[in-house]
């Protein structure tokens, strides 16, 4: 459980200490962060959460710089950041902000390009990175590279903030309040290509969140704060919500902690149901006649490449030719890194009673329907004990 929950590639994350760190800023009485101690493992997610104010910003600022510590040592991969150039630093990690905090008179490449600008690449591998990154985060460099930051939309913007704080490979990225300026579809969707970019390329990530659920579904860790940054608990997210450590942490898990536990169990862990697919442009009674047989009332149109593109009720094919193409954008899917409480929400807005399930390059993998949710959640053996059973290393 305590090792990086990730089986794809190797690490290219460092571990990072902070050993008795405290930050008092000028003319405060009490420090903002009084003595905080912490190892983060290389490789993994750790989630700082608190209560507004209890210094979490402060302690992340302090890894790359943008806050000196007043005393105490803060290693990575065991090098002391002060003794390195700050500015140097600073381009060894990645920082990715709410909202993405792009330049606006830059276009989405110029502002990728920043930090490989200023380590001197040339122009064709700056390219390159540029092309590679804004496929990671589902942006298709053809249509985006040239765009302002104004011609995005709230959700591209803070992938392109990502694909920035990613630019130059960096073993430790620092993010704070990453996704709190999206609706929550939105937010849900970058959360779970978060989790697999984390899985490609297994950087050591430091996120700070008001999230609990968000902290429960992303990190390998979680870090309760009170304040003054003080540890109230510091532990897997399947520990602090079945075992917290003290009356602060049970309040701040909150009282929906068993509901919580949906956040523990991935999409991939549930036995996907087939459903009925149909190629767009195919015969419609043919796409009729399978839904028949298999006893289905829906049929989901999928395009040459397998992704879904819509999701019809077999009525609506009936008469037709052949399967007609939907409206782009028009169907939700899930992504199957996405917890049980996603697709439950999913499930409650769809008309289906059931939620599309994609993989890799938003290729349909099943449908989840309740049925699958609760077989979950209400356990028959004594090898499923429950959402929370599993060990972090099977929820990536
Ligand atoms: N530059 C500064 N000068 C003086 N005090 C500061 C400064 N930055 C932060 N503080 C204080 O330090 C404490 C911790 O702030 P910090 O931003 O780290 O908290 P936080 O947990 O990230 O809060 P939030 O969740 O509201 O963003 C707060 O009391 C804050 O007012």
């Amino acid at each position: 459980m305590n090792t990086p929950a990730h089986s794809a590639g190797g690490i290219s994350g460092t571990d990072i200490d902070l050993v008795d760190v405290v930050k008092t800023f000028p003319g405060q009485a009490r420090p903002a962060v009084d003595g905080l101690s912490l190892h983060i493992p290389a490789g993994e997610i750790v989630m700082f959460v608190g209560p507004s104010g209890c210094g979490k910003t402060t302690s992340l600022k302090m890894i790359n710089r943008l806050v000196e510590p007043t005393s105490g040592t803060i290693l990575i991969g065991g090098e002391d950041v002060r003794s390195a150039d700050v500015d140097d630093l600073r381009r060894r990690i990645g920082y990715v902000i709410q909202g993405g905090s792009l330049f606006p008179h830059m276009t989405v490449a110029q502002n990728i390009s920043i930090v490989p600008r200023l380590l001197g690449w040339d122009k064709r591998r700056t390219a390159d990175r540029v092309v590679e990154l804004l496929e990671l985060v589902n942006l298709d460099p053809g249509k985006y590279c040239d765009r302002y930051p104004r011609e995005l939309s709230g959700g591209q913007q803070q992938r392109v903030g990502v694909a920035r704080g990613l630019a130059a490979d960096p073993p430790v990225v620092l993010m704070d309040e990453p996704f709190g300026a999206v609706d929550p579809i939105t937010r849900h969707r970058l959360q779970d290509e978060l989790l697999r970019i984390h899985e490609e390329l297994r950087k050591t990530i430091v996120c700070v969140t008001h999230d609990i659920d968000e902290a429960v579904k992303l990190g390998n860790r979680i870090l309760i704060m009170e304040e003054g940054a003080h540890v109230a608990q510091y532990d897997t997210p399947e520990v602090i919500l079945s075992a917290p450590a003290n009356r602060f942490v049970e309040k701040f898990v909150g009282a929906g902690s068993t509901l919580k536990q949906l956040s523990l169990s991935r999409v991939d862990d549930l036995d996907l149901v087939d459903g009925t697919t149909a190629t767009v442009g195919s015969p419609a009674a043919e796409a009729v006649s399978r839904a028949a047989a298999n006893d289905d009332d829906t049929v989901v149109v999928l395009d040459q490449r397998r992704r879904p593109v819509a999701w019809l009720w077999v009525h609506e094919l009936e008469g037709a030719e052949s399967v007609p193409a939907g409206e782009p954008q028009g169907v939700i899917t899930l992504d199957r890194h996405a917890t049980l409480n996603d697709a439950l929400d999913a499930m409650l807005t769809s008309a289906h009673g059931a939620a599309i399930v994609t993989g890799r390059h938003d290729e349909f993998l099943g449908l989840v329907n309740f049925e699958s949710v609760t077989n979950r959640i209400r356990p028959t053996g004594p090898r499923s004990a429950g959402p929370g059973a599993d060990d972090t290393g099977s929820r990536i």
